[in-house]
């Protein structure tokens, strides 16, 4: 487990020759009263069985966003690199990385700590990175000491390794946290949605999921701005199994149960789809909307603040249709995916196939994902069904 991350983390701390015999179990964790989380209503409507983990997922989730929005607030051009695939990565994807594998190690010890998560440090560890790891590690730092719980500070190799503990292929045994830093890189580049997304899988199912999404707004989205104390920024969603989907703000206001929308009438209902042109395709969203007798526009937002407003009955659809080719990722839908379930919707393939979590770092699925309320999914399973057909005729007579 963090025997990798340990020996560096404590080696400022501690004489070298103690190292092999201390556990992270002999280092207390000491709360604050700022970081006590107005959990306890939480827990008394969630699942007792992973009550430690949801509530250590909404601490980490929470710090990782105070990370995420002070860089948010002063972007510079040299936090942003580009990964060997083109997509864009910043040191708040990184320094979440570390973060959140750093309070999950050091809260929940265990032998078999596993974690699936989309960055790794190859890049951090080539000559010209050298500014953007000290960038990191003082980010991770700054936002550790800030909080008060912990005393001590990471080395740049204690966050390098951080992050590499997120190597894990996960699959259908054990438990494994499931690790999307940021997650809408390109909308939070643009000041726009993003989410920190975490996951913890059980035997290849979901169990709980945790949703930051420092800019999304408490009210619903598309709902005309009215009061503004109703104008608060910052939401997190929780949700464990059996235990149904939690709202809070982020600035620790209580939780609140929700539940997504019931409309069973299509004409009344609104659809998500992502705010990048090349994640999804529209020319299929939209043909798929206007089978089913959609009448809004699509609401284009980045990220799984889509499951998030899904889960609450901002709208009642989310589509997604990647271009042929791609894989989706575990990370990119476990937290979304099982907040939505959790607040009573259902997600699945487009041929209907429910989202199988348990066969590594890769969603092996069937065209797209689609997500909705119980009553509407068979109209949208039909009208997704015939949209693909339509689209395959038109493309062999092309
Ligand atoms: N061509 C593509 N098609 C579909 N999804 C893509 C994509 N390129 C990147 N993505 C994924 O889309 C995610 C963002 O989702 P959305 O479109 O809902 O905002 C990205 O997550 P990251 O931002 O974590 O890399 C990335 O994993
Ligand atoms: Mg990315
Ligand atoms: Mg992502
Ligand atoms: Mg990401």
């Amino acid at each position: 487990m963090a025997s990798s991350l340990l020996p560096g983390l404590l080696s400022s701390t501690l004489p070298s020759r103690t190292l092999t015999r201390l556990s992270l179990q002999q280092f207390p964790i000491r709360p604050t009263s700022r970081t006590q989380y107005p959990s306890l209503r939480v827990l008394s409507i969630a699942s007792m069985a992973y009550e430690r983990e949801l509530s250590v997922a909404k601490k980490a989730a929470s710090l990782a966003s105070r990370l995420c929005q002070k860089v948010q607030k002063a972007l510079l051009q040299s936090d942003v690199q580009s990964k060997s695939d083109k997509s864009p990565v910043t040191v708040a994807d990184y320094g979440t990385q570390a973060l959140i594998s750093f309070v999950l190690q050091r809260e929940i010890p265990s032998d078999s700590f596993s974690l699936v998560a989309e960055e790794e440090s190859g890049d951090l560890r080539k000559e010209d990175s050298k500014e953007i790891l000290k960038r990191i590690t003082e980010l991770v730092n700054d936002t550790l000491s800030a909080d008060g719980t912990y005393s001590l500070s990471l080395s740049e190799d204690d966050v390098l390794a951080a992050i590499d503990s997120g190597k894990s292929e996960g699959g259908p045994h054990g438990r494994h946290w499931v690790l999307d830093p940021i997650d809408g890189t390109k909308g939070f580049l643009r000041g726009d949605q993003y989410a920190i997304a975490l996951a913890l899988l059980d035997e290849g199912k979901v169990v709980l999921g945790v949703l930051a999404c420092p800019n999304l707004p408490s009210r619903p989205i598309g709902e005309p701005e009215k009061h503004s104390l109703q104008n608060s920024v910052g939401c997190l969603f929780s949700a464990s199994i059996g235990g149904g989907s939690v709202l809070q703000l982020l600035d620790g206001s209580s939780p609140t149960k929700v539940h997504v929308s019931t409309t069973e009438n299509p004409a009344e209902a609104s659809f998500f789809e992502s705010y990048e042109a090349a994640h999804s395709m529209r020319d299929l969203s939209s043909s798929i909307a206007k089978k089913l007798g959609v009448q809004a526009p699509p609401v284009r937002i980045d990220s799984q603040a889509k499951y998030g407003a899904l889960a609450r009955g901002d709208g009642a659809i989310y589509l997604r249709f990647p271009h042929q080719g791609y894989r989706e990722k575990i990370w990119d839908h476990a937290a979304g995916y099982i907040v939505v379930a959790e607040a009573g919707g259902v997600a699945s393939d487009a041929s209907g196939k429910p989202l199988d979590f348990s066969r590594g770092r890769y969603l092996d699925l069937d065209t797209g994902i689609i997500v909705t309320n119980q009553k509407l999914m068979p109209l949208l399973l039909n009208a997704v069904r015939e949209a693909l057909k339509e689209q395959s005729q038109s493309a062999s007579t092309l």
